[in-house]
C-alpha cells in the first residue's frame, strides 16, 4: 500500500463523525430512560399496576398487549419489567424476567430451552440445560426445577406472540401454578401482538388465564413522533439538523399509522445520506429520500421470500398503476399485462385464475387491497379490484431488486 493511502485512511479514522454524536440513541434496540419515552404514561401505569404484586413475591397479572408496528408495545414491556426488576431487588425478591422475540423462538421446545437457560445460573442449580437432546417434557421439568430454586417470582415477554407455531407452551405457562407444576416460583405473562385477531386460534382456557388484563395502544399523532425524536436530538452534533427535518419525518411517520420505528429510522438514515453527500446538515431532502429508502427495505423484506410469480402479478398490478389517475385494476386488466411480461421475463404464465390466488395471498401480507365491486362494461358480474398499498415506483425498485426483473424496462 502506498504512503498515500495510508495516510488518507489514517485522515479518515482521525476524523470526527461529523453528523451523529451518539448514533446508538436512534438504534431499533435502544432502551431509553424514562425521560425519553412520550406519550404512553398511562399504558406504563397501566401495565405496572398488574406487575406490581410481583415486587414483593406475588403472582403479577398476565397480560396481553395489542398494536400495530412501532406503537411502543415492546419498548413500554422493556421498561416496565426492568423498573419491577430493580425496584424488587432492593425489596429483596428474586424476580427475574425473560424476553422472547416469537419470530426467532418459535417451536414449543426452543421457548421451553431459551426460558430454562435464560432463568437458569448452573452455578446454583447443578442443572444443565443442553441446547438438544432432551424430550420437551425433559425440558419443562428442568424449567420447573430452576424456577423454583432460584426465584420468587418470573415475568417473561412473549412478543409477537402471534408466530409461535405451538400454543401448547402458553397453556403450560400460564397454568403452571395452577396445575401443581411449580411450588413457590409464581409466573407472569405479558403477551405482545400486532393481531387482534390472534385470540380466535386459541384455546379458552387458555386465553381466560392470558387475558387477565388487555390493552390497545394507539397509534402516534404527529406531535407525539415530533416529541420522541426531539427527546433523541443528542444522537446529532449541536445544529446539524436543519428545521424542518423532524417536523417533516413526524409527517410522513404519522401518514404510516404513526409508527415510531419508521420515525426514528428516517431520521436515522437521513443522517447517514447527509454524511454520505458530504454535507454539515441534514436536510429536507436526506428526510424524503431516507423515507423513500425506508419504503423501498420495508418491501423488499415483505416480498423478498415470495416467488416469482408473485413479483410478476404485483409487478403487472405496479406497471398499470404507474403515472395513472385510476388506481383500482381489475383482475382481467392485471392479468393481459401480467402476460406479456411473462413473456418478456421469458417465464411460464399462470392462468388467470392461479394469477388472482397468488394476488390474493399478497393481500394477506398487506402488498395491496382488494375490493370487490360490478366490473366494468355491460353485463360484468362481481369481479375483484386491486390496489397497491404503495407508490408503484417503490414497488418497482424493491422487485427490480430480484435480478430477474433488474432489466424488464430497459
Ligand atoms: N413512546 C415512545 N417514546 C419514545 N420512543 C418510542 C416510543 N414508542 C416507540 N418508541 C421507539 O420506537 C421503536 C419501536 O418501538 P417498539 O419496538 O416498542 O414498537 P412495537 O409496538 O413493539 O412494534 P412491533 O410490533 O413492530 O414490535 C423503538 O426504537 C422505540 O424505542
Amino acid at each position: 500500500m502506498s504512503d498515500e493511502s495510508q495516510s488518507s485512511l489514517d485522515s479518515i479514522w482521525q476524523s470526527e463523525d461529523p453528523i451523529f454524536t451518539n448514533k446508538e440513541l436512534l438504534d431499533i434496540e435502544h432502551i431509553p430512560d424514562e425521560e425519553r419515552i412520550i406519550g404512553r404514561d398511562d399504558e406504563i401505569s397501566n401495565l405496572a399496576n398488574g406487575v406490581h404484586p410481583a415486587i414483593r413475591g406475588g403472582k403479577p397479572r398476565n397480560t396481553i398487549i395489542y398494536g400495530k408496528t412501532g406503537t411502543g408495545k415492546s419498548l413500554v414491556a422493556k421498561h416496565v419489567t426492568q423498573s419491577a426488576e430493580r425496584f424488587a431487588q432492593k425489596e429483596g425478591t428474586h424476580l427475574a424476567r425473560a424476553y422472547i422475540d416469537c419470530t426467532q423462538t418459535t417451536t414449543e421446545t426452543q421457548v421451553v430451552i431459551k426460558l430454562a437457560r435464560s432463568f437458569n445460573d448452573p452455578e446454583k442449580t447443578d442443572i444443565s440445560v443442553p441446547l438438544s437432546g432432551l424430550s420437551t417434557n425433559a425440558y419443562y421439568d428442568r424449567l420447573w426445577n430452576i424456577l423454583d430454586a432460584l426465584h420468587d417470582v418470573v415475568i417473561i415477554i412473549l412478543d409477537e406472540i402471534d408466530k409461535l407455531q405451538e400454543n401448547n407452551v402458553l397453556m403450560q405457562l400460564s397454568r403452571a401454578g395452577e396445575a401443581g407444576k411449580l411450588e413457590s416460583c409464581k409466573v407472569g405473562i405479558v403477551a405482545i401482538s400486532n393481531k387482534i385477531s390472534f385470540k380466535d386460534s386459541l384455546d379458552e382456557r387458555v386465553l381466560s388465564s392470558l387475558q387477565e388484563r388487555e390493552f390497545i395502544f394507539p397509534p402516534y399523532d404527529a406531535n407525539q413522533l415530533r416529541e420522541i425524536m426531539r427527546h433523541r436530538e443528542d444522537a446529532f452534533h449541536e445544529g446539524v439538523i436543519s428545521d424542518e427535518v423532524i417536523p417533516l419525518a413526524a409527517a410522513f411517520a404519522a401518514q404510516e399509522h404513526g409508527d415510531a420505528r419508521k420515525a426514528l429510522d428516517i431520521l436515522r438514515n437521513a443522517g447517514e445520506l447527509a454524511k454520505d453527500d458530504g454535507s454539515d446538515l441534514v436536510l429536507e431532502e436526506h428526510v424524503r429520500d431516507a423515507r423513500e429508502q425506508a419504503d423501498i427495505d420495508r418491501f423488499s423484506k415483505l416480498l423478498q421470500d415470495q416467488p416469482t410469480q408473485s413479483k410478476a402479478a404485483v409487478y403487472a398490478l405496479s406497471l398499470l398503476a404507474d403515472g395513472q389517475k385510476q388506481e383500482e385494476f381489475s383482475t382481467r386488466e392485471i392479468y393481459e399485462q401480467y402476460e406479456q411480461l411473462t413473456k418478456t421475463l421469458d417465464i411460464d404464465s399462470l392462468s388467470q385464475r392461479r394469477m388472482a390466488d397468488r394476488l390474493n395471498e399478497q393481500a394477506f401480507l398487506d402488498i395491496l387491497g382488494i375490493t370487490d365491486r360490478v366490473g366494468r362494461g355491460r353485463g360484468k358480474g362481481m369481479t375483484n379490484f386491486y390496489y397497491l398499498l404503495e407508490d408503484p415506483k417503490v414497488v418497482q425498485t424493491a422487485i427490480e431488486s430480484d435480478q430477474r426483473f433488474s432489466d424488464v424496462k430497459s
